[in-house]
């Protein structure tokens, strides 16, 4: 198995495409930490799923806003699961809203959950990593929104090419400790985060109609990427990103 012995921590992981790798790379052999908002009831749920594939799962509730909670995470991931092979940066949010009347609020809570709360969780698992001294695999859910704007997005597609760019640089960061750093850029994925932007039959057929491959993501879509950048066959993969979006971004015309 690809992940056979590996431990995994997965931010946001009670739902969506966080919850999808959680249990897929448990399939593929790994125990998983989970980190969770609010949703008490879906993060059990996939510890149980993890649990019954035979794997050990926890879930560790935080805000990832609050730099404090990488810390936590990773503390308690260690004292249950004993080590941080893969780090899966996935929490996110997108409340969709126009640009000139962007509330301030908005626009400071979407930097702190999806950029400062990634800094501070890769940081504090890069240190666990480099204190055990044998490597390890670091991976932001970034978005194909890190290369392409969105009208209702000007706030969250600079968290995205911030994502990206955090990857880049810590991918040089944490070379000599052999620390691969990469990002994932899904495209249109079916999850809570645009569940009512999607409810617009207009907009959702849109976006089909964007998609050579003829249909929008589902969150398992994510698993195969995930675990590939996770695991060995990925060993010279370091700095890079990986469109998983259905051929979206290269249609043109
Ligand atoms: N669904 C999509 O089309 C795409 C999603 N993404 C990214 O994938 C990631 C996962 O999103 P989805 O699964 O689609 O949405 P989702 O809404 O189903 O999941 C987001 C998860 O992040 C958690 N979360 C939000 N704020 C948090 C906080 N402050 N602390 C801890 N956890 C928090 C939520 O509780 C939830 O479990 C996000 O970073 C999103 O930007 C990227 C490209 C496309
Ligand atoms: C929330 C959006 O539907 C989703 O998130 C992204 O990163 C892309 O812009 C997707 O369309």
């Amino acid at each position: 198995m690809l992940l056979d012995g590996k431990t995994v921590l997965v931010t946001g992981a009670s739902a969506g495409i966080g919850r999808a790798v959680a249990i897929g790379c448990a399939w593929h052999g790994a125990n998983v930490a989970l980190n969770f908002a609010r949703d008490v009831a879906g993060a059990e749920s996939a510890v149980a799923e993890i649990e019954k594939l035979g794997r050990k799962g926890v879930a560790i509730q935080g805000d990832v806003a609050d730099p404090q909670t990488a810390k936590d995470f990773v503390a308690k991931a260690v004292d249950a699961l004993g080590r941080v092979d893969v780090f899966v940066n996935n929490a996110g949010i997108c409340p969709f809203h126009a640009f000139l009347d962007m509330p301030v609020e908005t626009f400071e809570r979407t930097m702190q959950v999806n950029l400062h709360g990634a800094y501070f969780m890769v940081q504090a698992a890069a240190n666990q990593m480099v204190e055990q001294g044998d490597g390890g695999s670091i991976i932001a859910m970034s978005s194909i929104s890190a290369l392409v704007g969105g009208e209702y997005q000007t706030h969250y597609t600079p968290t995205k090419a911030g994502l990206h760019s955090l990857m880049q640089s810590v991918a040089i960061a944490l070379g000599k400790h052999k620390i691969r750093c990469n990002s994932l850029f899904p495209g249109t994925i079916l999850t809570d985060i645009n569940k009512e932007d999607l409810a617009d039959t207009k907009k959702r057929e849109y976006m089909e109609g964007r998609i050579p491959l003829g249909r929008l993501g589902q969150p398992e879509d994510l698993v195969g990427p995930t675990v590939f950048l996770a695991s060995d066959l990925a060993q010279y993969v370091t700095g890079a990103s990986l469109l998983v979006d259905g051929g979206a971004y290269v249609n043109l015309q």
